[in-house]
C-alpha cells in the first residue's frame, strides 16, 4: 500500500485502465473532460464507452473538475492523447503543487514541435520530476484481468522506485528503466511499424511479411534511438520490442487497424472519420520524419507510412515497391 495521492487524467481506454489498476495501491481521482464518464465511472464503475463490459473498482473516484483531481495530488499521470497534452498540461500547471511528479502514459509526438511528452513535461512544469510509463499494454486485455508487464522510466532512479510500486500489482508487472528517452521513442515509433503491419495484413500479406517488417521496424527505430543517445537494450525492452510485437499483432491494437484499411485501399480522413479512439502513429508520422531527417538516420519503413498517410502513394504501391528495392546487408538501413 502506497500512501501517495494520484490524479489521473484522461477518461479514455488507457487512462481509465492505469487509474483502475493504481486504485489499488492508491487513492486515485481520474479527471474526465465528459461529465457523462464521469458520472458513469462514479454510479456505475463503467466506461463503456471506452472499456465495454469492464467492471471499474468502486473505490476509483472521477470528476470534471481538474483542480480537484490535482491540487491534492503527490503524483500526476497523464492519459491525454498527444496533441492534446499540452494544453492540459497549461491547465494542470494552475493547480500542482511544487515537486510533484508527472508521468506520461501517451505514446506520440507533438506535431509542431516533434517533442516527446516528457519534454513538454519539463516545458511547462519546470522543477517537477518527469517519467513515462510504457510497454506491450493493450488496455482492453489489462482491465480484463489478463497478465502484462511495463517500464516505467525516470531519470532518478531513486524516485522511479517509489512510482514502481505505486503502478505495480498482481498481473501487472512493473520494470524500471532509466532511459526516458529510449522507453518514450520505443512506444511513438512501434506504432508507425504497426501501421505498416497493418496495411500488410489489409492486402492479405503472410506471417513472414509480418515478422520482416518488426524485425526491419526495430532496426530502424533502434538506428533513430542511437542516433539521440538512448541505450541500446532498451529497444530489446519492454518498450521496444515488447510493444512492438503486441501492437504489431493485436486485434485490439488501433494502430494497426489503421494500416489494415489503408491496405482494404481507403483514405486515412475516412478512417478516421469513423474511429472515436485516437491512433497515435498516424498523428505523429510526421515529427518522426522530421526527427528521422533531424538526425540524419534513414527510416525507410516510417518514409513508406508517412508517404501513404498522407495520401503520396497507396499501400499496394508501397508493398509491391517492398518487392522491388534489392536487399542489401542485414545491419544496412535499406
Ligand atoms: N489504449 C491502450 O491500450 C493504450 C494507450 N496508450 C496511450 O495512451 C494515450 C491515451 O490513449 P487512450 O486512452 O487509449 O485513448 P482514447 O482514444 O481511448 O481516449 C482518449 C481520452 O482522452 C480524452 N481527451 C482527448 N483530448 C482531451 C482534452 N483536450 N482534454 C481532456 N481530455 C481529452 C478523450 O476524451 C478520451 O477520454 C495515447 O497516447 C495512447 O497511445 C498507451 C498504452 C496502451
Ligand atoms: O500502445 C498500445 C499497446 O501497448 C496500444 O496500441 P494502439 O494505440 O495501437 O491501440
Amino acid at each position: 500500500m502506497n500512501n501517495l495521492k494520484v490524479g489521473l487524467l484522461g477518461g479514455g481506454s488507457w487512462g481509465t485502465t492505469v487509474a483502475a489498476l493504481v486504485t489499488r495501491n492508491a487513492p486515485v481521482t481520474l479527471w474526465a473532460r465528459n461529465a457523462d464518464t464521469v458520472r458513469e465511472i462514479n454510479q456505475q464503475h463503467s466506461n463503456e464507452t471506452y472499456l465495454p463490459g469492464a467492471r471499474l473498482p468502486e473505490k476509483l473516484r472521477a470528476t470534471s473538475d481538474i483542480g480537484e483531481a490535482v491540487a491534492g495530488a503527490d503524483v500526476v499521470v497523464m492519459g491525454i492523447p498527444s496533441q492534446n497534452f499540452r494544453s492540459v498540461l497549461e491547465e494542470v500547471r494552475k493547480h500542482i503543487r511544487p515537486w510533484v511528479p508527472v508521468i506520461s502514459l501517451s505514446k506520440g509526438l507533438e506535431l509542431d514541435t516533434r517533442m516527446r511528452m516528457t519534454e513538454i513535461i519539463s516545458q511547462v512544469l519546470p522543477g517537477h520530476p518527469v517519467g513515462v510509463l510504457t510497454g506491450p499494454n493493450l488496455a482492453r486485455e489489462i482491465m480484463a484481468g489478463q497478465a502484462a508487464a511495463s517500464v516505467i522510466a525516470m531519470e532518478d532512479a531513486i524516485i522511479v522506485r517509489e512510482l514502481q510500486s505505486l503502478f505495480s500489482s498482481g498481473l501487472f508487472r512493473v520494470y524500471t528503466n532509466t532511459d526516458v528517452v529510449g522507453c518514450e521513442l520505443g512506444g511513438v515509433l512501434k506504432n508507425i511499424i504497426a501501421i505498416a503491419v497493418g496495411m500488410g495484413d489489409g492486402l492479405g500479406a503472410g506471417d513472414n511479411t509480418r515478422a520482416s517488417l518488426i524485425t526491419r521496424g526495430l532496426a530502424e527505430m533502434s538506428r533513430l534511438g542511437a542516433a539521440m543517445g538512448c541505450q541500446p537494450e532498451t529497444f530489446s525492452g519492454l518498450a521496444g520490442m515488447g510493444d512492438m510485437i503486441a501492437t504489431c499483432t493485436s486485434p485490439q491494437s488501433r494502430n494497426r487497424h489503421v494500416g489494415i484499411e489503408l491496405g482494404r485501399g481507403r483514405s486515412l480522413a475516412d478512417i478516421s472519420a469513423e474511429m472515436f479512439m485516437v491512433a497515435e502513429g498516424a498523428k505523429s508520422a510526421p515529427a518522426v520524419m522530421a526527427l528521422a531527417e533531424q538526425y540524419g538516420v534513414e527510416m525507410p519503413i516510417a518514409t513508406d507510412v508517412y508517404n501513404v498517410l498522407s495520401g503520396q502513394t497507396s499501400a499496394q504501391r508501397i508493398f509491391r515497391g517492398l518487392l522491388r528495392v534489392s536487399a542489401g546487408a542485414e545491419s544496412d538501413p535499406g
